[in-house]
């Protein structure tokens, strides 16, 4: 494939090369930069450490400019980045992720930053297009990530995969329906978040591994979700845990901070940073806790699903606030592959033509059969029956998006009549897609 100017590094004074942990000093100082991050970069460090060290530090990749000659003497924050200096970065969490048909490795991209004065050279695409080789080298056949713009990653092949909301009501309005499950046999505790850690996982496990989307959460993950320092609690206070449990163990928890200010003189807010729970009743538990403690005029939800239950237990929905907050960027690295392990809600035989310009592996024609029994997709010479780029497949893969929306504002081709609508059906899937884990 024919590279452009900016797709040529070494012609720039600059090469990409893996990085390791001596590189970590230099990556935190120059995404920190780039994402504007305050200061106090031993806090960062000290927080993205454990986290990086859990994978090794071997997925980072760095660009590096060969020398300083004829660049003047560096800045105190360059300095700081030293000589043969990285002037950009990515890494990636190997994560496991549940998606329609199992839990698979999917690569959670982080820690992107080009040095702001290195900016609009080809760094980013340089590594992106690395990082995307070496994803597919390492059997991955998914990559994940939550982007700081939305315009950035398009061009990779990514693509907005759901949907996610913030959500709050105020407690004059949090009735929930008669009819709402309750379970008398179920406890309600409420304790220090770290107190319950072992509840937490046992509930977290046990949704994460049938909710689209969601990742499977590690040690490190669980220290950073539980982490209770003054940078975490934002004038908030400590972080609570209620666990609602039944003779089986823990069903459900959600975890928060209250805020002892606010519009209503002397009543709190309560701030929900994860809820969840494995049955129905658990749900209604949860927030009966929430709604009735006293001295709270409303109860906020940093991050919920499209189908979030709130909704549908609620006297009044229409009470409830409800804001596009953000969402997932999914790519498909390895197209065949990616599809070949998904399950499908019908049965689809059709040929589909991708255009991939940074995973050129991917760009061709791919003939997809699937059932309920499983799936194959195979490269074939056949006439396709759609065209699309990659990044719409990522759109469609957790069963957030429908690919009509594509072809109905021409940013798909079909060839033939039905196609879209019938990959749409069986790519469907009844639960909306849902990662709680930022990364
Ligand atoms: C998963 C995460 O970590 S999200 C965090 C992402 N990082 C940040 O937002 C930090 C601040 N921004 C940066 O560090 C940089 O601007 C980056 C990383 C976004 C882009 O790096 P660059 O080296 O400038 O990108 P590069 O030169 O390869 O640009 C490739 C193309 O993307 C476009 N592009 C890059 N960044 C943006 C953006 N923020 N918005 C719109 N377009 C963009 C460029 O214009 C270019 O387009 P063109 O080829 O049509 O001219």
């Amino acid at each position: 494939m024919e590279q452009t100017e900016r797709e040529r590094p070494a012609e720039r004074g600059w090469t990409v090369r893996a990085g390791g942990r001596e590189d970590f000093p230099a990556v935190v100082e120059v995404v920190g930069e780039a994402l504007l991050a305050s200061d106090e970069r031993e806090v960062s460090r000290e927080r993205l450490a454990p986290l990086l060290a859990e994978d090794g530090y071997g997925r980072l990749l760095l660009a590096v400019e060969a020398d300083r000659a004829g660049r003047g003497e560096p800045s105190g924050d360059e300095r700081a980045v030293g000589d043969g200096r990285v002037i950009g970065s990515v890494n990636a969490f190997s994560f496991r992720m549940a998606v329609p048909g199992g839990i698979r490795p999917v690569a959670g991209v982080t820690g992107v930053g080009v040095w702001p004065t290195r900016r609009r050279q080809g760094v980013l695409t340089a590594l992106m297009r690395r990082q995307l080789a070496d994803i597919r080298d390492r059997g991955e056949n998914l990559a994940a990530l939550w982007a700081s713009e939305g315009a950035i990653y398009g061009r990779f092949g990514y693509a907005l995969a759901n949907s996610e909301y913030r959500s709050s009501i105020r407690v004059e309005h949090a009735r929930l329906r008669p009819d709402a499950p309750r379970d008398p046999g179920l406890s309600t505790e409420l304790v220090r978040a770290s107190g319950a850690r072992a509840d937490l996982e046992r509930v977290h496990a046990t949704v994460a591994s049938v909710q689209t989307g969601r990742l499977q959460r590690s040690p490190a993950f669980w220290d950073a979700a539980l982490r209770d320092t003054p940078d975490t609690r934002e004038g908030r206070s400590s972080l609570k845990a209620v666990v609602v449990s039944g003779a089986d163990g823990p069903r459900g928890y959600a975890l928060y901070r209250t805020l002892r200010k606010g519009e209503d003189g002397n009543r709190a807010s309560l701030h929900v940073e994860e809820i969840t729970a494995t049955s129905p009743a658990a749900w209604t538990a949860l927030y009966e806790h929430l709604f009735t403690r006293d001295l709270v005029a409303r109860v906020d939800f940093a991050s919920v699903a499209q189908d979030d239950p709130l909704q549908y237990l609620l006297t009044d929905p229409t009470r409830l606030a409800t804001t596009f907050d953000d969402a997932l960027w999914l790519r498909l690295v390895d197209v065949p592959a990616a599809l070949a392990e998904r399950s499908y809600a019908a049965p689809v035989d059709v040929v589909l033509e991708v255009a991939d310009r940074h995973a050129p592996w991917n760009a061709g024609r791919w003939h997809l059969r699937a059932d309920r029994s499983g799936a194959a997709c195979e490269a074939t010479v056949a006439a396709p029956d759609l065209s699309l780029d990659v990044s719409r497949l990522g759109a469609a893969h957790l069963g957030g998006n429908a690919l009509t929306g594509y072809l109905r504002t021409g940013l798909l081709t079909e060839h033939t009549p039905g196609a879209v609508n019938l990959l749409d059906t069986a790519l469907s899937r009844p639960e909306a897609p849902f990662c709680d884990q930022d990364f």
